[in-house]
């Protein structure tokens, strides 16, 4: 399983994503023949491997061609996208990251998405980093990608607006749609950009401590701007072995009580099986039994059978691997007005799923005098 983690120690910016996904091993040329599927002129990719503090890095320069003038509003940038030879899965997440930019732009400023206004020099500078970001994606192809903690800077930014307070408000937007953490440490200035936020809300899981995997490279793409500390986006890639091999040991029976039934399920779970139940089932000689199904790791099975050969009324069990395919879990704490409960983020590919421990909204119910209904409400909106 191939694991992409972002390390935005520095925050993020379109460019750092290019310069570290150059940096980590795709091939500058290509990206270069990839975004002209697009049917855009004026515009050239230039990868610079270079050192920064010490550490040998990418940075990544979007030329722009300076007689190339176009106004253009979030539909048209829709329009050049759609219209373009490039996969339709480059297409979709290069549209996503753009409507997180959209959406944010809107709301900031008060006007209808599609009238979202992209000046000429950023339009194409914004087209290149977040089409060229998904190309990146979908060539790589991971089956993960974490995120850490965002360093967005301090202080104030000159754009088109005047100054404006950091994070920019666009930014800070994008980062409300996201459950993605900031902070701000030893920068003065802007660090983290609307196209690099809305890059990584889209196509990564926030993880608020370095995921478990084995590293295997790293790119380091460099931001512009000389902040004293290093400037750069890291992205790690590595793997993570994870076994989706399980057994599932089967029995029938005709001749236990129901307290023992009730009894030997709770032992196999107590001893680790992976899950263990009983479908009702009509035997021979029209008998009514229970069929037990445990499913285990290959490495549990020895225990599981004793268990099951020493505690059923069974002479006998079946055994067979079977392939799993597992969400990837995490937990963390939110804080309610009630106190800390743990949520657990599922996640597989695009799909993520937050959902509330149920022991903790058991407790805070009964401590509280709330329903769990009404918890369950609490937490739904807090998520
Ligand atoms: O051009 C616009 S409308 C603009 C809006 C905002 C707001 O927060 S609103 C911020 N900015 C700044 O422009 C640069 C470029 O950002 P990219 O993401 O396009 O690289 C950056 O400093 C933004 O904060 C522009
Ligand atoms: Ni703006």
């Amino acid at each position: 399983m191939k694991v992409l983690f972002f390390d935005c120690f520095s925050g993020i910016s379109g460019d750092m994503v290019l310069g570290a996904f150059i940096d980590l091993g795709i091939d500058p040329a290509y990206l270069q023949a990839e975004l002209e599927k697009l049917n855009l002129s004026g515009f050239r990719i230039e990868a610079e491997a270079t050192m920064k503090k010490g550490i040998s890095g990418t940075c990544c320069h979007v030329r722009l061609d300076p007689d190339h003038h176009h106004h253009r509003h979030f539909d048209d940038i829709k329009a050049i996208i759609e219209k373009s030879t490039l996969a339709a899965d480059i297409k979709a997440t290069a549209l996503a990251i753009f409507m997180r930019v959209a959406v944010a732009e809107a709301k900031v400023h008060n006007v209808p998405v599609d009238h979202v206004h992209f000046h000429e020099v950023g339009a194409l500078d914004s087209i290149v980093d977040i089409v060229g970001a998904a190309i990146c994606y979908h060539t790589l192809k991971p089956d993960i990608v974490y995120g850490s903690k965002i360093n967005v800077g301090s202080g104030w930014v000159r754009c088109a607006h005047g100054l404006l307070p950091v994070p920019a408000p666009a930014t800070t937007e994008i980062l409300c749609e996201s459950n993605f953490e900031i902070y701000s440490n030893a920068i003065d200035g802007e660090s983290a950009t609307p196209t690099g936020v809305a890059i990584l809300a889209e196509l990564a899981t926030y993880s608020p401590t370095t995921p478990s995997f084995i590293p295997e490279k790293t790119g380091y793409g460099f931001g512009k701007k000389d902040f004293g500390i290093l400037n750069a986006l890291r992205i790690i890639q590595g793997r993570r072995s994870e076994s989706n091999l399980a057994m599932v040991v089967e029995t029938n029976v005709d001749d236990m009580t129901g307290e023992m039934a009730g009894y030997v399920l709770e032992l196999l779970l107590q001893n680790d099986a992976l899950d263990a139940f009983y479908t009702p089932v009509y035997m021979k000689k029209n008998r009514p039994g229970i069929h037990l199904t445990v499913l285990c790791t290959e490495a549990k099975l020895p225990q599981i059978e004793e268990i099951i050969l020493k505690e059923t009324s069974t002479i006998g069990l079946r055994k067979y691997p079977v392939e799993r395919t597992c969400m990837h879990r995490q937990f963390k704490k939110i804080a309610t007005p009630l106190g800390e409960i743990t949520v657990k983020i599922s996640q597989h590919g695009k799909i993520t799923r937050t959902t509330p421990e149920y022991e903790d909204v058991k407790k805070m119910a009964l401590a509280s005098g709330k329903s769990l209904w009404e918890i369950l409400e609490m937490v739904e909106k807090l998520k």
